[in-house]
C-alpha cells in the first residue's frame, strides 16, 4: 500500500458550518483513500468542558451550561446537514451521555479520572459531524475511535504513549481501512490497559498526528492552522514576524520547548526519529506553501522571539550548605518529573538553583514538600518567560528597557531569556 498521509485540524478551523465547509472542500481537492483526518474538538469545546467539570466537582449546576454547549453543536450540523439527517440524534445521544458522565459521583472523587473520562467527548462529537459531512459532500470516508488506537499508561490527564502497543493496533486496526477508504479520528485521547479513556494534554491532538504518522509510517505529516506557517514570533504579539519556508527539527523543537505555542512540543520528536517531515499549513490559503520541517541542517540566522506566561520560578538553596553539584541537578530533575513539572530554565549558583516550570495546577505547599528534604524552597507564582534566539541589539535593547520588571536574565551566544513578573 501507498504510504498513509496524516492532516490535523485542531478547533480554530471547525469552529462553524463555514470552517467546516472550508476544510472540507480542501479534503476534497486533495482526497485520496490512505489519508488519516485528525480532528480537534470543534472551536473552545474544551474549555467548556473543563468549565462543566469544575462545576460538577463543585456540585453546581451544569445543565445551562452544557445545554449551551450542545445547542452550539446543533447549531453547527444545521448548516451542513438536512433537518432530517441522523447526525442530530447522534450528537444528542453524545450530550446525553455526557451528562449522565457529569452526574457520575462515583468517579468524582479521583479527579483526573473523571476528568479523563468527560474531556474527550468534544472530540468524540466532532469527528462524527465531520465523518458524516465528508460522506455527504462525496468524499466517502470512516470514523476510527482513537481509542483503539493510541494505547497509553493511566497517568490522568497527562498519558504516556505506549509506542510498541500503538503500533500494532495501527498496523492491525488502521492499514486495512485505508486500503479503501480514508479515516476521520481523534486527535487528544487515548485508552489505557484497563480500557478507560486518557488524554495527552490540553492541545495534544498535533501530538496525536505525530504518533499515527510514526505508527503508520506516513509520508508526511501536515498540521493545518490559522496561520501561514511557523513565524518568527507569535503574529499575534508580533504582526510584522516572517515566515520560515524550511525549519529543522531541532529549531522547531527548541521553538516549541520555549513555548511557541504553534505546535504542540511533543510533536516534533517522534517525527524527527522517524525522519518523517511536518508541514505547517494555513487552512485559510491551502494552496500556498506552509513551512515544511525536516532535517535541512542549520537554519538562517533570523531572531526567534517566543513569549511563556504564567510560569513559576522555583528558588532552591541547598540546606546543608555543600556546594551545587550532580546529585543536585540529577535530584531536581527526578522531582519535576515526579511531580509532572517542565523545566523551562535553570540558573545554578554556588550554593543555590533557581528552575523556572509551567505546571501551574501544583499548589505552593505541593511544590515546598516535593523540594525540601535537600533544599529551602521559595516559590514565585504568575510570570513570564521571554526567550530570543539569535538576538541583534533590536531586541536586547528593546527588553532592557523593562528592566524594572526583570527578575532573572540567562545568556549565551546564541540565547538570552529574561523572566519577568507581570
Ligand atoms: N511562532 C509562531 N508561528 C506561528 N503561530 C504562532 C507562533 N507562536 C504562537 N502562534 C500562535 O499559534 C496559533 C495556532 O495554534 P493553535 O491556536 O494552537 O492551533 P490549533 O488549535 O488549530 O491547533 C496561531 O493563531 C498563532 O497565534
Ligand atoms: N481539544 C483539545 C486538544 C487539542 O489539541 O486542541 P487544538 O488542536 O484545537 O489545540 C484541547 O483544546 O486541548
Amino acid at each position: 500500500m501507498i504510504q498513509p498521509l496524516v492532516y490535523k485540524f485542531g478547533g480554530a478551523s471547525i469552529k462553524d458550518a463555514k470552517a467546516i465547509q472550508r476544510i472540507a472542500q480542501l479534503l476534497k481537492s486533495r482526497w485520496v483513500n490512505n489519508l488519516v483526518i485528525v480532528v480537534s474538538a470543534a472551536g473552545k469545546t474544551t474549555d467548556r468542558l473543563e468549565e462543566l467539570i469544575s462545576l460538577s466537582f463543585e456540585n453546581k449546576e451544569f445543565s445551562r451550561p452544557l445545554l449551551e454547549l450542545m445547542e452550539y453543536h446543533l447549531d453547527l450540523c444545521k448548516g451542513l446537514f438536512e433537518e432530517d439527517h441522523s447526525i442530530y440524534a447522534r450528537v444528542e445521544n453524545h450530550f446525553a451521555q455526557l451528562h449522565r458522565a457529569l452526574e457520575n459521583t462515583a468517579i468524582k472523587d479521583n479527579q483526573g479520572f473523571f476528568y479523563d473520562q468527560i474531556i474527550g467527548y468534544g472530540e468524540l462529537i466532532s469527528t462524527r459531524i465531520i465523518q458524516e459531512y465528508l460522506c455527504l459532500i462525496g468524499c466517502s470516508c470512516l470514523w476510527q475511535d482513537a481509542r483503539e488506537l493510541i494505547s497509553t499508561d493511566s497517568h490522568t490527564k497527562m498519558a504516556k504513549v505506549d509506542w510498541a502497543l500503538t503500533m500494532q493496533h495501527c498496523r492491525k486496526a488502521l492499514i486495512p481501512k485505508l486500503e479503501t477508504f480514508p479515516v476521520v479520528t481523534q486527535g487528544f485521547i487515548g485508552k489505557d490497559l484497563q480500557g478507560n479513556t486518557t488524554t495527552l494534554g490540553r492541545e495534544g491532538s498535533d501530538f496525536t498526528a505525530a504518533i499515527l504518522g510514526v505508527s503508520l509510517g506516513a509520508s508526511s505529516v501536515t498540521i493545518w492552522k490559522d496561520v501561514a506557517g511557523i513565524l518568527n514570533g507569535d503574529p499575534d504579539l508580533f504582526p510584522d514576524a516572517v515566515k520560515f519556508e524550511y525549519l529543522d527539527f531541532e529549531e522547531a523543537a527548541e521553538m516549541t520547548y520555549y513555548g511557541a505555542s504553534v505546535i504542540h512540543p511533543k510533536t516534533i520528536k517522534p517525527l524527527s526519529k522517524h525522519g518523517i517531515s511536518l508541514y505547517v499549513q494555513s487552512f485559510l490559503d491551502p494552496d500556498k506553501p506552509g513551512t515544511v520541517i525536516g532535517s535541512f541542517g542549520q537554519a538562517p540566522r533570523i531572531p526567534i522571539t517566543i513569549i511563556k506566561n504564567n510560569l513559576i520560578l522555583i528558588e532552591l538553596r541547598i540546606r546543608d550548605l555543600s556546594m551545587l553539584g550532580g546529585f543536585h541537578f540529577d535530584y531536581i530533575y527526578d522531582v519535576a518529573d515526579d511531580i509532572h513539572a517542565e523545566i523551562q530554565l535553570t540558573q545554578a549558583a554556588a550554593a543555590h538553583l533557581n528552575i523556572v516550570i509551567n505546571t501551574v495546577s501544583l499548589t505552593d505547599e505541593q511544590i515546598v514538600k516535593a523540594f525540601r528534604d535537600i533544599f529551602h524552597v521559595k516559590v514565585n507564582r504568575g510570570l513570564k518567560l521571554i526567550t530570543v534566539k539569535n538576538p541583534t541589539t533590536v531586541e536586547l535593547d528593546h527588553y532592557r528597557r523593562m528592566e524594572a520588571d526583570l527578575i532573572l536574565e540567562q545568556r549565551s551566544l546564541d540565547l538570552v531569556q529574561w523572566l519577568f513578573k507581570v
